[in-house]
């Protein structure tokens, strides 16, 4: 697959985006157009004045770290392998996209909040459906209260880069509205004797792009020379990445650009919000991103099933379960690791 790669940037770019949230529609396609720069030679960007308050934040990270100070054993009660639709705490060492290097993480995985009787429920698709919550006071709703508003930044970003890509409104955001969109909450623990430990191996993200708040350091991305550029901490940004999903409807003009995560010295949380497009959507590029001529680069993808067969072939109990026959790959599965720019740059990680 010969498609594009991000230049030989050296930092990423920060983009205000408050015009996206008001009515003047000159400073709106001015945002749109720094969207689609970034998007196109960076794949990595931060957003500042992106509306979600510090006191908003501030509780997110309060009842994660609450959280993540339970015991083992409390923590456990939570455990994702006892989750039909993928939900609760990922102990470390459960997710394991590299089998041979483990990532020093533990996380609690919460998504879209569907109630039992919605028919994408009732029908059994993957991943759908209703969170588990621990019992720790206000966790579920600060937490929730979060997703909300992370959730709404990123309808403003998709609604950007439609007009960033010239594309009709709704092209891409009319594929977002009950979606299987993760929000993670990791946490890489202090541990000053693993100093070669990495926090999270290189890869590609898998949904539309995905909004990153960490509370410290440690990001790096691969710019389009190899090389593995920081990302430095800024307490009053998102950062946002594009992921396969966008690549492919962008036929590659947008990239999903690879990133890790290394050891740093102090105990790190980040959260990601994956912003996804909706279970059914067929991901194949847009018509529209076609010039006279050009091809397509990239098979079309069916989006909850590319999320749903990633997870099962990076979660040890997912892998079990298909071990056990109880779950199947879903039909055109890519191995994982195997799309868009990370696959390309695997060897040189
Ligand atoms: O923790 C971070 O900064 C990044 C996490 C990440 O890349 C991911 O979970 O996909
Ligand atoms: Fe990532």
């Amino acid at each position: 697959m010969s498609t594009r790669q991000p230049t030989a940037f050296e930092s990423i770019p920060a983009i205000d985006i408050a015009p996206l949230f008001g009515s003047d529609t000159a400073a709106q396609q001015a945002t749109a157009e720094e969207l689609g720069r970034a998007g196109r030679d960076v794949g990595f960007f931060y957003v500042v004045n992106h509306g979600i308050s510090e006191s908003c934040q501030q509780a997110l990270f309060d009842q994660t770290k609450r959280f993540f100070d339970l015991p083992f054993e409390r923590k456990m009660e939570h455990y994702i392998g006892k989750s039909n639709n993928h939900r609760g705490y990922v102990p470390a060492g459960e997710e394991a996209p590299d089998p041979t290097k483990a990532d020093a993480k533990e996380a609690f995985d919460l998504s879209f909040e569907l109630s039992g009787d919605h028919p994408e429920v009732r029908a059994g698709t993957p991943m759908m459906g209703a969170n588990v919550w621990p019992d720790l006071d206000g966790f579920a709703d600060d937490v929730y209260a979060y997703y909300r508003n992370v959730f709404d930044v990123g309808r403003a970003l998709m609604r950007g880069f439609e007009q960033a890509l010239g594309l009709e409104t709704d092209a891409l955001l009319g594929r977002v509205n009950e979606p299987p969109s993760q929000l993670r909450l990791i946490h890489y623990p202090y541990d000053p004797n693993a100093t070669d430990a990495q926090g999270i191996g290189a890869h590609t993200d898998y949904e539309c792009f995905t909004l990153l708040r960490p509370t410290a350091p440690g990001l790096e991305v691969m710019n389009g020379a190899g090389e593995w550029i920081d990302v430095p901490y800024r307490k009053d940004a998102l950062i946002v990445n594009i992921g396969d999903m966008l690549e492919i409807w962008t036929n590659g003009a947008f990239v999903a650009t690879s990133h890790r995560v290394r050891k740093v010295k102090e105990e790190r949380y980040s959260f990601p919000l994956f912003f996804a497009a909706d279970y059914h959507t067929e991901v194949a590029p847009l018509p529209a991103m076609l010039d006279d001529g050009d091809t397509p680069k990239y098979e079309p993808l069916a989006a909850g099933d590319h999320l749903w067969a990633q997870t099962i072939q990076t979660f040890n109990y997912l892998k079990q379960r298909l071990a056990a026959g109880e779950i199947e790959l879903p039909d055109g599965a890519r191995g994982a690791g195997t799309l868009g720019q990370h696959a390309r740059h695997k060897d040189d990680v």
